[in-house]
């Protein structure tokens, strides 16, 4: 692996990081909160790509289970991967792969933000809010069905998320294309 990989993971990695910075939302609905940390799996597909962008959310969960207190309101620990959002953890390493060999197969360069912005959606927000709430019925009291429906309090939040990765994945994919190195 080149050090030019190594670099773009390590500040994907402490992208993550500090979008868990920003306080999570509890909501009534479910005992999953509202975070913005969604986001940095959905960039870190889109900008590195499958293979980069996958070692980075791994690297950046195998942190969290070292007990690093870099998940969103400053948790971290082995016991968060068998808690009640464990679905949407495990969930995000497969979101950024799908996200980036999505966006590399069709749209290098994130060239095409509206495909961006679809793909993101998909994978980003819809597959990890499903594997999510699957996660939330078995590892909590709530049904599959209730748990289901109160997800889709995520979709508008998540949708936003979505459309801002893909508009920062092009500005950033169009001013590192515009460089000489
Ligand atoms: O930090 C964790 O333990 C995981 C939190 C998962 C929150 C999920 S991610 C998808 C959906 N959108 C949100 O804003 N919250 C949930």
């Amino acid at each position: 692996m080149k050090t030019k990989d190594i670099t773009k993971i390590a500040i994907m990695i402490s992208i993550i990081i500090v979008l868990g910075f920003f306080p999570p939302i509890p909501i009534s609905l479910l005992p999953v909160p509202i975070v913005i940390q969604n986001a940095g799996f959905m960039l870190s597909g889109l900008l590195l790509g499958k293979k980069n962008g996958t070692i980075a959310t791994v690297l950046f969960l195998l942190l969290v289970a070292i007990g690093f207190p870099v998940l969103a309101g400053g948790r971290g620990g082995m016991m968060v991967f068998f808690g009640v959002t464990a679905g949407y953890l495990f969930a995000y390493p497969f979101a950024t792969y799908f996200i980036g060999w999505m966006s590399e197969k069709f749209n290098s360069n994130n060239q095409n933000s509206w495909y961006a912005f679809a793909i993101t959606l998909l994978f980003g927000a819809l597959f990890i809010d499903f594997c999510g709430a699957v996660g939330v019925s078995i590892l909590s009291d709530v049904t599959l069905s209730k748990s289901l429906i109160a997800s889709l309090a995520f979709i508008p939040g998540d949708a936003i998320k979505a459309f801002l990765a893909a508009i920062i994945a092009k500005r950033i994919s169009n001013s590192l294309g515009q460089r000489k190195d």
